[in-house]
């Protein structure tokens, strides 16, 4: 057989496969669209989205894979699917610290997909009072960086926040140099976020050492400038790259080539069920006495819950008192986790769960 005679063959088959997916993709909206009507006539609210529901369609879907594609790529397919398939049920807006290009608007995308509706917000207080309002059904805001470390803010917003966490989404953070000039020769000025300077500083002392660097409120921000500045360079990620028409001079400049960003998704909803791989946060505070800690963390040791994060920051109200942000492994109805969670509530001045999520599966 020719090459032609092969190709059509080939494609003819291609050609009926999409037909068939085609079909089974409608078939499956048109079922969201009946467990659309069986929320609605139980009453579920605007409760539209299940995220407990969509780690375990993700999960299931890496486990199944039966090649050649990855099962990251398949299951990002499947992300889009259940992301149009919501849309039919009811628009899900988000909100984010904004402008559009700012790697919380990539990890919006890669948590909800495409179909999400986009809520860009000017700074991380806005997201909290937005959700709070009711504005938006959900937020997503960064929380710590593999590389700088917690995003204090972020902490601090929750003290004061009736919101829960309802999901996290880990992003592969890459920093390119996008200039509108032709190489990194040209580059006088470098726009960035303080953070996104920070994760590239030795990449910055070896090749620009004698750029002025300037920190912005979001790396979309120095974009925008870079694009509109000769002799300037924004270091962003390809979402900026795409949005403001500039050319990565230099890509992946960031000094740790695993460098991740874990954002968590926040929204009113108090209790999401169990996806089966999940994880609970809390908030809590002990007196500042000797030993307190320790008595604190022992009931999650007894129960044998592990404990994979701890952050402690100034309670605000009494100098040198602190409060703690707990993440343990398993959610909050688990067995061993509830009974862990009740005897720390026994010993902590203030204790909230700040909610149960699945693991990131993206
Ligand atoms: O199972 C549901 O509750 C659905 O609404 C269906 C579906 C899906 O497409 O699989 C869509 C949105 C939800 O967030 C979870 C899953």
């Amino acid at each position: 057989m020719s090459e032609q005679e092969q190709l059509r063959s080939i494609r003819e088959r291609i050609d009926a496969i999409d037909r068939e997916l085609m079909r089974l993709i409608s078939e499956r909206a048109s079922c969201a669209q009946t467990v659309a009507q069986v929320k609605r006539a139980a009453g579920s609210g605007d409760d539209y989205y299940r995220p407990e529901r969509e780690a375990q369609v993700l999960r299931q879907v890496k486990e199944a894979n039966p090649g050649p594609l990855e099962g990251e790529t398949l299951a990002r397919l499947f992300r889009e699917i259940m992301s149009a398939c919501l849309a039919l049920e009811a628009p899900l807006r988000v909100a984010f610290l904004g402008p559009e290009g700012t790697y919380t608007h990539a990890a919006v995308l890669k948590h909800f997909g495409q179909d999400v509706r986009l809520a860009p917000m000017a700074s991380l207080g806005e997201v909290f009072r937005e959700v709070e309002a009711g504005g938006c059904s959900y937020g997503v805001v960064p929380i710590e960086n593999s590389t700088e470390g917690v995003v204090n803010h972020t902490l601090d917003l929750f003290v004061q926040s009736p919101l829960f966490v309802c999901g996290e989404v880990l992003l592969r953070i890459h920093h390119h140099l996008l200039s509108s000039g032709p190489d990194v020769a040209h580059v006088q000025r470098v726009y960035a976020h303080q953070q996104a300077l920070a994760q590239c500083r030795r990449w910055l002392d070896a090749n620009l050492p004698h750029a002025d660097r300037i920190s912005l409120s979001s790396n979309a921000e120095a974009a925008q400038r870079a694009s509109q500045e000769t002799g300037s360079a924004a270091i962003a990620g390809d979402t900026a790259e795409a949005l403001y028409g500039l050319r990565a001079v230099k890509r992946n400049i960031e000094d740790h080539p695993d460098n991740t960003t874990r954002f968590l998704v926040i929204g009113r909803q108090a209790t999401i069920p169990p996806s089966g791989v999940d994880k609970t946060s809390v908030l809590v505070s002990t007196s500042n006495r000797p030993g307190a800690l320790h008595r604190l963390l022992t009931p999650l040791a007894h129960n044998g819950v592990s404990m994979s994060r701890i952050e402690s920051r100034p309670s605000r109200c009494v100098n040198w008192e602190y409060v703690y942000f707990l993440d343990i492994e398993g959610h909050s109805e688990d067995p061993d986790v509830r009974q862990a969670l009740a005897g720390l509530r026994q010993e902590a001045q203030l204790f909230r769960i700040l909610g149960a999520y699945p693991r990131a599966v993206l």
